[in-house]
């Protein structure tokens, strides 16, 4: 019988073939220690708005929202878009819904992967960047106001998600300096130098620095901080940020570790929890067999870490740890997938892991 509930929903463009391979990635460590996963395939996206009329129906939230966690590909089209020209994207209804504040979103570079910056230290980039994932500016979706004369949005952020997300980050950034014994860091990427909004963020986030002695705390301008991640990003370990802010860092971070086919993520809430590749529906790859399946895979060892961490579970926690290995394995010995200049495609970097898993 299967005690893990998994809803996937593998969306448009590149997201159903990045979940295939990951769920042939998932199904083999599975077998290997009865974790007891069980899937169920949800429709919803741009194609699914395109051909019914809702791209989110209330009864795939509604099974999503019941399942242990949620399995996301992509979703999006730039084809398909609201009247007022905005883009679907369910997956930005889902976080907000289901109140997933913390958008994790780890760059590490894999071993073997040939990485944009020449300098050594590269081979080194080991940070994490904490995404605010339900308010900042992202809270004005569907309310700006647009007339032929002017067009506004608002930038909110509340006291509650603000301490949740400051918490998350010093807990995070404890974690990491345990497991990997060195001491930790939170750097709040802000623009408290212009916007009241973030001058309050950083009083909050000083209240929670309290609590752990310690963790080095300090801020940094986002600005400053878009030519720092590419100056010398191995100084850097945990960086929570605004929801606009952290979702472009987040770009221009995977592009230092090879691209967004390596960038994993992880909305987190109270209880639910979304796991897909930080990257879209790529548009300009899809339906030929050439995406990078590398960051939704690691996305799903994520998952079962998540659920590790929930129920205290042992095999969990070491089938997360196999697949990492496994990523590192394959690229280590050889594997060269189109975005980084090689031949492989996505079932061929899929054979490599599912190999590479010991
Ligand atoms: N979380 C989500 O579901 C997201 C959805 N989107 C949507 O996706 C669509 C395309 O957006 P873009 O701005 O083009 O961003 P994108 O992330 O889809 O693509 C940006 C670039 O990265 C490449 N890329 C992305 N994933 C890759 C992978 N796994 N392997 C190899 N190369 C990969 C693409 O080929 C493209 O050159 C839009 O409709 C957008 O709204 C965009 C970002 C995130
Ligand atoms: C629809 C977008 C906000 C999705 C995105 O860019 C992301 O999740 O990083
Ligand atoms: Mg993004």
């Amino acid at each position: 019988m299967n005690s893990y509930d998994i809803a996937v929903l593998a969306g448009d463009g590149i997201g159903p073939e990045v979940v295939e391979a990951t769920l042939a990635v998932l199904r083999k460590v599975d077998a290997r220690h009865s974790l007891g996963l069980g899937f169920t395939e949800l429709r919803a996206g741009a194609f699914a708005y395109r051909d019914t009329g809702t791209d989110l129906s209330d009864e795939v939230f509604d099974r999503a929202r019941k399942a242990d966690a949620i399995l996301l590909g992509a979703m999006g089209w730039p084809g398909i878009r609201h009247a007022d020209g905005t883009e679907l994207a369910p997956q930005i209804t889902l976080r907000q819904r289901l109140d997933l504040f913390g958008g994790v979103r780890p760059i590490r570079a894999i071993p073997g992967v040939p990485l944009p910056l020449v300098d050594p230290r590269a081979a080194k980039i080991d940070f994490v960047i904490l995404r605010e994932s339900t308010e900042g500016l992202f809270f004005s979706k569907d309310k700006g106001v647009v007339t032929r004369d002017q067009a506004e949005e608002t930038l909110r952020m509340t006291r509650g998600t603000s301490l949740r997300l400051a918490r998350m980050a010093f807990d995070l950034a404890g974690q990491r300096a345990r497991r990997l014994g060195r001491s930790g860091r939170v750097t709040l990427v802000d623009k408290a130098n212009v916007f009241r909004a973030f001058a309050w963020l950083r009083q909050i986030f000083q209240e929670v620095a309290v609590d752990y002695p310690e963790v080095r705390h300090d801020a940094a301008y986002v600005d400053a901080m878009a030519l720092d991640l590419i100056r010398r990003p191995w100084d850097f370990d945990l960086l929570p940020t605004e929801n606009m802010f952290g979702d472009i860092l987040s770009d221009l971070a995977a592009g230092l570790i090879g691209g967004m086919g390596f960038a994993p993520s992880a909305d987190l809430g109270e209880g639910h929890a979304v796991f897909q590749p930080s990257h879209g529906t790529a548009p300009d790859i899809a339906g030929k067999g050439k995406a990078n399946p590398t960051a939704t895979i690691l996305s799903a060892a994520m998952m079962l870490e998540w659920l590790a961490m929930r129920d205290a579970g042992d095999a969990m926690a070491e089938a997360a740890q196999e697949i990492r290995a496994a990523v590192d394995a394959a690229f280590s010995e050889g594997l060269r997938t189109a975005d980084i200049g090689g031949t492989s495609g996505t079932a061929e970097a899929t054979r490599a892991v599912l190999s590479a898993l010991r």
